[in-house]
């Protein structure tokens, strides 16, 4: 199949034209060198995981599309155009939304306040604004509730939208975050082991939650998740790193036969 040309899956979903490329990275820290020359790409509605042993950069390289860090050598390519080093929150602004590997939610405030936090980027008026027209910031106010309900639906959380996070199990949590990160309409999604914690039960919740949100608003996902037959499942590529080197990148398929990878999941030494 020509990859280049974006393509139908199996289950009826569009793959379309490349959307993110990482060229060349290199990340350093001190004398780690927790990415060494990595390149791949993520094209528009595919679900792509990054997957890799224990230290192998997975979370360094998130972390780099995400913009909290910033590669020594490299390029990362946004939506055709090369993009310039920038601070989270300007990657948040372009339509990239992420959840993190240890939970990072408000725990003191409701799964409401929490999930209506990603539509921050939404609120354009501000309080001097907010004062004296009253009737703007109400119409955006509406917007975001009803935007963020519907987020809430979709995610089957209405039952305790009222609860305050620190009350809730962690599953619900991780699904809390979930429902946050796509209140800010991502155009690209970042999850940070999604399943980390979770019983069997939640992770067949959380896939089938992963798998609604791309197919029913075409959310691009990129994710790191050690759950090796959740991963085979969910995504359309993966991407196999080890010390800091990409090992594999293809189709669930082609990666479960790739010997290398075999190698490094079995622990084989490598030069
Ligand atoms: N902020 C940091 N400062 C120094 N070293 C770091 C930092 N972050 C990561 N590293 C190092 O970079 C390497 C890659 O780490 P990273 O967390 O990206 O791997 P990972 O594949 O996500 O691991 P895991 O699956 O255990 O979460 C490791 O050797 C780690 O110790």
């Amino acid at each position: 199949m020509d990859r280049s040309e974006g393509h139908i899956t199996e289950d009826g979903r569009k793959i379309g034209a490349v959307m993110m490329e990482m060229r060349n990275i290199t990340l350093k820290f001190g004398g780690v060198v927790a990415i060494k020359d990595i390149s791949f790409d993520i094209r528009q509605g595919e679900i792509r995981a990054i997957i890799g042993p224990n230290g192998a950069g997975k979370s360094s390289m998130l972390n780099v599309i995400s913009g909290f860090y910033h590669p020594q050598e490299g390029e990362v390519w946004y939506n055709g155009s090369r993009r310039a080093p920038m601070r989270p929150y300007q990657v948040a602004r372009q339509g990239i939304a992420r959840t993190f590997q240890n939970i990072a939610l408000f725990e003191g405030m409701t799964v409401l306040d929490n999930v209506m936090t990603g539509r921050l980027n939404f609120m354009k008026t501000n309080l001097f604004q907010q004062a004296f027209w009253r009737g703007k910031a109400e119409r955006e106010e509406v917007h975001n509730r009803e935007f963020v309900e519907k987020i809430i639906d979709f995610l089957e959380i209405q039952a305790i939208r009222k609860t305050p996070v620190s009350r809730l199990p962690y599953g619900l949590k991780k699904r809390v975050e979930l429902a946050r990160a796509l209140a800010a309409e991502p155009h690209l999604l970042l999850l940070d082991e999604p399943m980390a914690g979770m019983n069997v039960e939640e992770k067949e919740d959380m896939s089938r939650f992963i798998l609604n949100a791309n197919d029913e608003f075409g959310t691009t996902i990129a994710l790191i998740e050690h759950d090796m037959g959740v991963v085979m499942d969910l995504s359309d590529r993966v991407v196999v790193m080890d010390y800091g080197k990409k090992i594999g990148d293809g189709t669930p398929d082609e990666v479960r036969n790739n010997q290398a990878v075999i190698d490094a999941y079995l622990g084989v030494a490598h030069d």
